[in-house]
Formats: C-alpha cells, structure tokens, sequence
C-alpha cells in the first residue's frame, strides 16, 4: 500500500497490521502443508504408512484455516470502522468549510464522496492487507523450501519468477495508461447522462433531447473507440501475461531444465516432484498480486477525492471569540471577488464588490437594489461568511465577523432567500426547525403572521402534512412564507431578506409586506430588492452598479441628488405604468 494509502488507514492501522501478520504466519502453515503433502507422497512410494505426517497435515490445516479466517475478519471489522471513521471524519470537516466551497463543490459530488468513495475504500481495507501479506510472503516461503530441497534448481525458479514478474509490470503500465484514458472517457459518458436525466424537463421542451442525447452519444463513441485502442495496444501483452500467470510455462520449464539436471544426477526424480508441487503454489500466490494491484487502482481515485476534501482550508475561527452587545452592521471598503478554479491568482479574479463601504444603525431598515449580477446577494453572503472576504472588514456591533464563532454568528441572523432549502420533514418540523421548545400556539401564530396558516389548514394532514424531498410538494411561494414563519419564531437581531417577495402575486405581495413589517421591528434589517415600490420605506437604501455603490440615502434623498437612482426611479414607474396600462 502506497504512503496514500497507509495516511488515510492510519485510525484503523494497528488492527490491520495483525490482520496481515495473522495473513503471514497462516500462508507459513499453507507452505508447511504443501511440504508434508511431498513428504506424505515420499513415504507412500518408500512403503511406509505416514502417521505423523497425516496428523501433522490435520493440525496444520485446522490452524491454517483459523488464522486465514481470522485474518479477514481482523481487515473487515477494520474497514467498517473505518468506513464509519472517515464519513465522521468528512462530515464534520464540511461542517467547518466555507458554506460557499460546500455549494461549488455541489452536494452531488459531496455524497459521492461520503458515499461511493468511502464505500470504495471499504473493499480495498477489507481485502488488500490479507492480499497483500499473501502476495508477498508466500513466494519467500516457497523459495526458502525450494533451496531447502535444492539450492541452485531453486535459483533457476527464482530467475524464472523474476521473468514472469518484469513482463507483468510491464503489462502494469501499459495497462495504467490506458485506465486514465478509460476513467476520463467514463466520465464523460456520466456527467452526459447525468445532464439527460436531470435536465429531462428543459431538454424536452428546448430541443427535444437532440443535443443532449448528442453529447450523450458522441461521449459513447468516443468511450468505445478507447476500448477499440485497448483492445489494440494493451489487450496482447494482458493476454501474454495471463497466460505466462498460468501453471503451464512454469511447469513446462522445470520439467525441461529438472530432465536435464537429473540426466546428469543432480537431482533426484523426487527432488523434481517436489519442486513441481511448491512452484505450482509460487505461481498461485502471484494471483493475489493482480487482484492487489486491481484494487489499489480502484480505491486510488477514491482517496485523492477524500484528501482532496480533507485538505480544503477551513472556515478560520478566532482563537478568543467575541459576542456582539450591538447589532449594527458595518461593510469597511470591502471587495471579493469568486475564486474560480481557472483563476488562481488574485490578480486574474473578476471583483465583485469593490471599495463597498456603509454602515446600517441597529434596529433600521437598509434596502440593496442593483441590476441583476451587481453584487447583492453576495454582499448578503459575505456578511454570513458563506465565502471570506478579499479586503475590507465586515462588523457587527463593532466585532469583526470574523471574531464570532461562526455557530453564533448564524445564531444572530435570520434569513429569507429566493430559494429556501426544507428537510423532508413536515411543515411543522420545517418551521419550528432550529428552535428549541417551540409550543403548537407559538408556531400557529408564526404561520398565520407569515400568511401561510389558512393554506396549511386546507391539507388533509395539516400542519403534519410531508413538505417532500426539498420541500418539492410545496409551490415557491409557499416554501419562501414557510421560511418567514420560521423568522418570526426565531426573532433573531438581525434578518437578511433575498428577494422576499420573487414568488408572490400583487395580492400576496401587499399581505407578505405587510408580514415583514411586524417582522422588521425591533431588527437590523437588510433586504435585496428589485421592486422599488417594497423599499421606500427603507432607512436607507444602497444603490450597486457592477459591484460599486453608487448611490446611498434614503428614497427621498436620492430621488433629489443621485442622478441614477433618478434614472431608475423613473424607468420602474414607466414599466409599472405600462403593466397598469396593458392591463386595462
Ligand atoms: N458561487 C459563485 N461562484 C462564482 N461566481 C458567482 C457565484 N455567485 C455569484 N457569482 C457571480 O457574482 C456576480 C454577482 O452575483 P450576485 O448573485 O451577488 O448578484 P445579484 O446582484 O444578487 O444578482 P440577481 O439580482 O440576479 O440575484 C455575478 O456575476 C455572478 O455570476
């Protein structure tokens, strides 16, 4: 096993050394058994009734098999621990990853991950040790009863070995080319069916599957041309191997070269048999050593995925954190910007805020408006530490966020976005989710304040009705007052809104505002918003072009001194106006 390999063992490696000890003493016993089996033949021919031997074979092969059995039962209860160790492991190291990294990497390839490639790792534990003490113990065993027998025949078996061996690593390598090739082509042919399947409902209606289930078939093609150039290239030499890995050409050299030396009296036709029967089992336990291989190979992709995970920098928490007291926010000339895995240095990343600098007073209400793509949520992100910010200071009642522990700085903020995650619980665990003790009268009233109670009341289980994997039985609409329910309940100092009313229709949009006013008093309140008309009402709002601010003030200000909000302003009257007149 490679240094990869033993690393990531490392929690399980004292049980997997006697696994492969116990692997090793029991492949001493199987060379031991081949022995008394030649000598057991040596005393029927001699006339002899070989009583010691047989009792001697009978207790070796109870022991035998008891320490084989024990050997693989060591390696399996080390696996599952391990299995049970590293999803631990992982699941708490993404617990501590920025929020953002988490969303990149995609929950898909994070299960794949926890799932698939621990489970990859499962096999390999359980299997490699006992293989592995088996693929490298054995051959020193017989060789070391070959010289016993016959010191120089057993050098000529060894140079033999040695022949089949070279041409097997060659065979290795060749074989290790093509295996990149294939798992990038395989690759390729998943994530095309990945996009089919999931993307099915866009691709039936956009193009009727045409290109997708083109890139799907070119992927195909693609994969079996590889195969064709494997069958080619690698597939001789495999072959070659193979059959070098059988019994006959060993066989077929020590009856060649044993005619010759006992031609010449140097060895006895016993002598011969012997050597017959030990080589047969060296040639044996080259097998183990080609299943070995095959599965170092499978788990290696397993475990650079899992280190790749393991070593990604974590959320850093301040040694000596600090609660706020107050809950005013303050961005201080602050600029991010993404980091996208082809923009590695700093120099190349696209900013997405720059130079952003405004403080929101504890208790006010601060509006976010910008064209789309300007920064807005990721300025709400930013002051949730999903991602750490390039420059600048983020506070919170004078504390850099950075000085909260990231559990408690979630702790003093609620949150409303456009797309609102839900457990596949029911709708009263989804709304009650996160705070402790909440009384049935308590949540009713949270739902009835986010106007979702006579909805929920017309479901034939009510409250306790299954909100569906991601809340999928629920419209957006209902999903984003389930979140403000939520809200209410938790009445948290601080509430970030994301668009709070994308989903809902002119009627529902009035009742939800009229919701998050009670929701707003006595909070620092920062919304996103595109409808102006939800906003001016706002203390203060900040104008973003393009990641800068442009304008900062409240509605009235900036109707009289910012030019583009002016401009703004204007253009949403005009389309509210031509809606109104369309409409008529
Ligand atoms: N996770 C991400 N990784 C890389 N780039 C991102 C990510 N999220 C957003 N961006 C980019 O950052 C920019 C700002 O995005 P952001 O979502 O903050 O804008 P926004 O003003 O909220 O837009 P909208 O009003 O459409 O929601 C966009 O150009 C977007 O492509």
């Amino acid at each position: 096993m490679s240094i990869k390999h033993q690393e990531i063992c490392q929690p399980v490696a004292k049980q997997l050394r006697l696994s492969m000890i116990l692997a090793v003493i029991a492949q001493g016993m199987k060379v031991a058994i081949w022995l008394l089996m030649i000598g057991i033949i040596h005393q029927v021919s001699t006339g002899q009734f070989p009583y010691v031997y047989l009792v001697a074979l009978l207790i070796f092969t109870v022991v035998y098999y008891s320490l084989k059995i024990k050997s693989h039962d060591q390696s399996h209860y080390a696996a599952f621990r391990l299995e049970q160790i590293l999803r631990q492991r992982l699941s708490q190291k993404i617990g501590k990853l920025p929020l953002g990294d988490v969303q990149t990497i995609g929950s898909g390839a994070l299960s794949k991950v926890l799932i698939d490639d621990v489970h990859a790792l499962h096999t390999f534990v359980a299997d490699a040790p006992p293989l592995k003490a088996e693929a490298y113990s054995t051959p020193i065993f017989v060789l070391l009863a070959l010289a016993w027998l016959n010191l120089p025949f057993a050098a000529a078996v060894l140079a033999f070995s040695l022949l089949i061996l070279w041409v097997l690593k060659r065979m290795v390598a060749r074989g290790q080319l093509f295996r990149r090739e294939y798992g990038l082509a395989l690759g390729k042919i998943n994530s095309a069916i990945i996009e089919y399947v999931q993307g099915m409902a866009t691709v039936r209606t956009f193009d009727a599957g045409e290109s997708s289930y083109g890139r799907f078939q070119q992927a195909l093609s693609h994969f079996s041309q590889i195969m064709r150039d494997w069958l080619v290239k690698v597939d001789l030499s495999t072959r070659l191997a193979r059959t070098l890995f059988t019994p006959m050409p060993m066989m077929i050299f020590l009856l060649g070269l044993g005619a010759i030396l006992s031609a010449y009296e140097l060895i006895s036709p016993f002598t011969l048999f012997a050597f017959l029967v030990l080589a047969m089992g060296l040639i044996e336990t080259m097998h183990p050593y080609m299943g070995l291989f095959n599965l170092m190979e499978k788990a290696r992709a397993s475990i650079e995925r899992i280190n790749e995970i393991e070593a990604m920098p974590e959320l850093t928490v301040s040694q000596q954190p600090q609660l706020p007291e107050k809950f005013d926010i303050c961005f201080k000339q602050v600029s991010f910007a993404y980091e996208k895995a082809s923009e590695k240095t700093v120099e190349k990343k696209t900013a997405v805020l720059n130079g952003v600098d405004f403080s929101v007073p504890q208790n006010s209400f601060t509006a976010i408006i910008g064209q789309s793509g300007s920064g807005k949520s990721t300025l709400l992100s930013l002051l949730l530490r999903f991602w750490d910010i390039t420059q600048g200071e983020i506070c919170i009642g004078g504390v850099n966020i950075k000085d909260i522990a990231p559990d408690k700085l979630m702790s003093l903020c609620s949150v409303v976005f456009q797309d609102n995650f839900l457990f596949s619980g029911t709708i009263a665990e989804n709304i009650c989710y996160g705070v402790e003790n909440v009384s049935e009268q308590d949540m009713i009233a949270a739902a009835k304040q986010a106007y979702l109670h006579d909805f929920i009341i017309t479901l034939p289980q009510g409250y306790q009705t299954p909100v569906g994997e991601r809340g999928q039985l629920l419209s957006g609409g209902q999903k984003q007052r389930l979140t403000i329910a939520r809200a209410f309940l938790q009445n948290r100092p601080i509430l970030l809104l994301d668009e709070p009313t994308a989903y809902s229709d002119i009627e529902n949009e009035a009742k939800l505002m009229a919701a998050f006013s009670q929701l707003m008093a006595n909070k620092t309140v920062i919304m996103v918003a595109h409808r102006l008309a939800n906003i001016v009402q706002a203390d203060q709002i900040i104008y973003l072009q393009q990641g800068k601010m442009v304008a900062q003030g409240s509605h009235a200000d900036l109707l009289a001194h910012s030019t583009p909000y002016q401009q703004l302003w204007q253009a949403y009257q005009q389309a509210n106006h031509w809606v109104l007149e369309n409409a008529k």
